[in-house]
């Protein structure tokens, strides 16, 4: 027996085959676009999610021929909006949190009397389902007014794969359409906001069946008819899950495209200050407090693109001595989130001089999202009392970059022995929907091992430190 995890993220979808001890039996990876047609738009076509999902999923169990996959588990990146007709198809490109246009209609949760906004209980960003939906109805109203469902990516794919529509607690939280106190849909808000409240899909604990592989689908996956398919997790929600984060206390970075540093509470308590977030976790259990940081991975790939250079040559740059040599680089290329002093950051390569080479400006580029995640980690509540950060995600698994991100967070940093954290926890959404596992807790005996990666190193940490000084200014300018 087998379970697939698909993992649909921001540049790439991941897919793993895993059996039931939670051992890796193969993994497969395949990137896609995501355009920027106008300043501050991020979209993504879906049909192209589709072809890379259905070319991942052969390539992995192409790999393993004797494994009997008996269940899929989804996983996704998070707040964007997916529109489309009855039957799933799309009726424009994908909105993705990383988009901004819809900054003027956070005027409109403004508004709102102090009791509603503290239900929402979270920071208003533009790239989020609720706010994005009244952009589409006021510019895009024929799109808008088509549309049968609005949809978190990994629900618009499931839909693809079985014909069912849902969504889970932890995306449906996730859309500044969510109401953390009552735990469902904020109807109230939603009619405020003049939407339509029946584009929103049912919602269905993240480890139940809710659907099954449709005839057309199996076809096309090489995969059986009637497959079970779970309802499944928001990305950050399933990384904690893969990567067996069941309590709360540790604090856990997954280092994409963008970057989460999330928390684990038993109560839905929100951040006063108004700078992290507050959503359901996969478990059914616990919410998680998170600082979301919109530039991490996304900066660096422009930067590599923009230098016509390799990964390598990016994590290679690690050893120029910090500061560049007096070279500073602000990420902000979109609109950070709510733990940033400074929304109106624009990013920036500072203090150029004739001397500087290539390597000097990806050094930079790295200590600049290295420092933004650490803004970001600053804004956590219990961040000061946290020894050690637990590692995961695509974007941190080079050792010169693991060991800056110690030096810069001037934290220890345990990596959690696993490939790829959200489609882990993706394919264990599955086994508990089909009874392999009772509950989320379940999962704890097969949890992958943690083991100390990086240790701060006091003569750099003060290095970076007073570089990070320098950084602080310049955005708090
Ligand atoms: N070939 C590579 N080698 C090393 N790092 C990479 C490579 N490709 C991408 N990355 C890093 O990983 C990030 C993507 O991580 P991943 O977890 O796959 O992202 P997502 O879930 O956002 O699709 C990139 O933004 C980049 O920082
Ligand atoms: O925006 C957030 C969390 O707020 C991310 O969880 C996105 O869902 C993107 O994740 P990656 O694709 O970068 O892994």
């Amino acid at each position: 027996m087998a379970l697939l995890g698909i993992d649909l993220g921001t540049s790439s979808v991941k897919v793993i085959v895993q059996d039931t001890q939670g051992r890796t039996l193969s993994v497969s990876k395949v990137g896609y676009t995501v355009m920027a047609p106008q300043p501050g738009w991020s979209e993504s076509d879906p049909n192209e999610w589709w072809s890379a999902t259905v070319s991942a999923v052969q390539t992995a169990i192409a790999q393993v021929p004797q494994a009997e996959i008996t269940a899929i588990g989804l996983s996704g990146q998070m707040h964007g909006v997916v529109l489309t007709d009855e039957k799933g198809l799309p009726q424009r490109p994908a909105m993705l949190w990383a988009d901004t246009r819809a900054q003027a209609e956070l005027e409109r949760y403004r508004k709102f009397p102090a009791s509603l906004r503290e239900r929402l209980a979270n920071p208003l960003v533009p790239g989020m389902a609720g706010p994005m939906l009244c952009w589409l109805a006021e510019h895009e109203v024929f799109s808008y007014q088509k549309a049968r469902w609005a949809l978190q990516p990994k629900d618009w794919l499931r839909l693809r794969l079985t014909g069912e529509v849902a969504t889970d607690p932890s995306d449906a939280s996730a859309t500044l359409l969510y109401d953390l106190q009552a735990d469902g849909w904020a109807d109230d808000i939603i009619a405020l906001l003049g939407l339509k409240r029946h584009l929103l899909p049912p919602i269905l604990p993240s480890g139940t069946i809710a659907g099954r592989l449709s005839a057309q689908t199996a076809e096309a996956l090489s995969l059986p008819v009637g497959l079970p398919v779970a309802t499944g997790a928001a990305d950050t929600a399933a990384a904690a899950l893969g990567t067996g984060l069941f309590t709360p206390g540790p604090i856990q970075l997954t280092l994409g495209t963008g970057a989460q540093l999330i928390q684990l509470s038993l109560k839905p308590i929100a951040d006063l200050t108004g700078r992290t977030h507050l959503y359901r976790a996969a478990d059914g259990v616990h919410w998680y407090t998170m600082a979301a940081v919109q530039n991490a991975g996304l900066a660096l790939d422009w930067v590599r693109q923009m230098l016509n250079v390799t990964w390598d040559d990016v994590y290679a740059s690690a050893a120029v001595s910090p500061g560049a040599d007096g070279l500073l680089f602000l990420p902000y290329l979109t609109r950070e989130r709510a733990h940033h002093p400074s929304l109106s950051s624009k990013g920036a390569f500072l203090g150029m001089r004739i001397d500087h080479r290539r390597e000097h400006l990806l050094h930079a580029a790295l200590e600049g999202v290295a420092f933004g995640i650490r803004v970001a980690f600053e804004a956590l509540p219990e961040a000061d009392k946290a020894t050690a950060l637990r590692l995961a995600g695509g974007g941190s698994e080079h050792p010169a970059w693991r060991q800056m991100l110690a030096d810069i967070l001037n934290r220890e940093l345990l990596t959690v022995d696993t490939p790829a954290a959200s489609v882990r926890g993706a394919a264990l959404l599955s086994g508990i929907a089909s009874g392999i596992w009772a509950d989320a807790l379940e999962t704890t005996s097969i949890a992958p091992h943690t083991s100390l990666i990086a240790a701060p190193e006091k003569g750099r940490v003060a290095a970076y430190n007073r570089v990070y000084t320098r950084y602080l200014e310049s955005i708090n300018k």
